[in-house]
């Protein structure tokens, strides 16, 4: 069954322990709605590896995360904003998406 949602390999562990609450992505991924269960996969080869469930969908400018957006992704405020400008580079507009993990596979 294909994943509803990906995330890159290296952030699964953080996701798995419940370290990582949140993910921000771009318009093409900003139309889940609050209690939609989502299948989780890897990006390299779409296995699934936990389900979530969509808390909020909140837009975002890159130039306003904050602290409490790294500490919910399990980094620190540099390390994110340099994961979102490889990502996403250029976007003005994100969205921010809280979730809780339900179960794993
Ligand atoms: C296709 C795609 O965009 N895949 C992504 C996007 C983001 N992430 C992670 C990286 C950061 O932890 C947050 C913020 O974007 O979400 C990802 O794993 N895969």
């Amino acid at each position: 069954m294909k994943p509803d949602i990906t995330f890159y390999r290296r952030f699964a562990a953080d996701i798995l322990s419940d370290k990582k609450i949140i993910t921000i992505r771009d318009k093409t991924e900003s139309h889940f709605h609050p209690g939609e269960q989502l299948r989780v996969g890897y990006e390299d080869d779409s296995s699934i590896f936990c389900t979530i469930e969509v808390i909020s969908v909140v837009p975002v400018a890159p130039g306003d995360l904050t602290n409490d957006h790294a500490r919910q992704e399990n980094m620190s405020l540099a390390e994110l904003q340099d994961v979102i400008s490889q990502i996403y580079p250029g976007e003005q507009q994100l969205y921010v998406i809280s979730f809780r993990r339900i179960d794993e596979g």
